[in-house]
């Protein structure tokens, strides 16, 4: 009875020791990782920040398709749709941004504001091995513009085209494009055993992840352009550029996709639909692989905080590789002048 009662302590003993020692270790480890993207630059920390707030957002995204209720409504005109995934995410991705970083300037698609609830969890945060070239090294948050697109192609979210969907966040500073952040929630969804999601980010001078570069073929030209917001400028500059193959898909994020992963040459939008938060991202991720983004007369987009929303030129980007000024010489005056105007 004895030994019993010895035993039975004893293994108390050893559990409660054993718990304390797995407590320590992992409390350890965590103020590690708290310390290594605490000492990191601003840039390197707002992009890791930003890819466990995008992945957030995406669960979100998913959840609520997978429940069925999308809550749409119609905002400028009835193809400019917005959904609960929509406003739920922008909440998530703004509160997030604001609680981690307070003094840059947030620049989101929709109405929301950020709300305390589904917040990132700092733990969730992954300290990455972002590079961050020379001249952001002291980079401090009042310089930096962030914008938000919390759920890119909206259109064909509502009409279940779900790999067409991403979220995006750019990082823009002086008016450029520095740093971005798509991410694909929906990326091997009819592929069931492989991961669903996927999360690109860069910083343009320096490096850039989650995706492999491919050149597209080079015994074709084909464009890519919108699915759901078409006019005769838009089919007219496409037409232009004498494309072996039009590819009309949803989103600017998931076109810019196209282009990174050598299934398109050209993104082509002679519209003046798109907005800076549907740019900037994809804009940020396409230059650090070597590609180009401007607006449709070779302009560059200006980031600042004070441009206005809309990209009222266009937009015309090319992969790695592609001849920009060849492309953009084949776009007519007419076009060009359309925009313009
Ligand atoms: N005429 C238009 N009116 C409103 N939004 C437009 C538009 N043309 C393009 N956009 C926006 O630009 C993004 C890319 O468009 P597209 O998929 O047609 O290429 C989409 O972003 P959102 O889905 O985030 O609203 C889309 O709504
Ligand atoms: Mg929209
Ligand atoms: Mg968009
Ligand atoms: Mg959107």
């Amino acid at each position: 009875m004895l030994f019993n009662d010895y035993s039975y302590l004893l293994r108390n003993i050893l559990m409660l020791s054993y718990l304390i020692s797995c407590y320590t270790f992992h409390a350890k480890l965590y103020k590690k990782l708290r310390n290594r993207i605490v000492k990191m630059s601003l840039l390197p920390r707002l992009v890791s920040t930003s890819v466990a707030i995008a992945d957030h957002a995406g669960k979100l995204i998913r959840d609520i398709m997978s429940k069925g209720d999308l809550g749409i409504v119609t905002k400028e005109h009835a193809k400019d749709l917005q959904t609960k995934a929509d406003r739920n995410a922008q909440k998530c991705i703004i509160g997030s941004l604001q609680k981690h970083f307070p003094k840059i300037k947030i620049i989101g698609e929709e109405e929301e504001e950020g709300t305390s609830d589904n917040i990132v969890d700092p733990s969730s945060i992954k300290v990455l091995d972002i590079k961050c070239p020379p001249e952001y090294e002291n980079l401090k948050e009042e310089e930096v513009v962030v914008w938000v697109d919390p759920l890119d192609g909206t259109a064909e979210y509502t009409e279940g085209l779900l790999d067409h969907v991403t979220v995006l966040i750019g990082i823009a500073t002086g008016g450029k494009a520095i740093g971005g952040i798509i991410h694909q929630p929906y990326y091997n969804y009819q592929n069931p055993g492989s991961p669903l999601g996927r999360t690109i980010w860069s910083t343009v001078g320096g490096n850039f992840g989650g995706i492999t570069l491919q050149s597209p073929p080079s015994d074709s030209f084909i464009v890519t352009t919108t699915r759901s917001h078409s006019s005769s400028t838009v089919n007219d500059a496409v037409a232009s550029v004498n494309p072996t193959q039009v590819l009309r898909v949803g989103g600017a994020g998931h076109k810019v996709l196209l282009l990174i992963e050598g299934k398109a040459h050209a993104y082509v939008f002679a519209s003046p639909g798109c907005k800076k938060w549907d740019t900037c991202a994809p804009q940020a991720v396409l230059e650090a692989v070597g590609g180009t983004l401007a607006d449709i007369s070779g302009v560059p987009i200006p980031y600042d905080a004070d441009a206005p929303h809309r990209n009222s030129t266009g937009v015309l980007a090319v992969a790695s590789g592609v001849n920009f000024t060849e492309v953009l010489n084949k776009i007519p005056e007419h076009v060009k002048n359309n925009l313009k105007a």
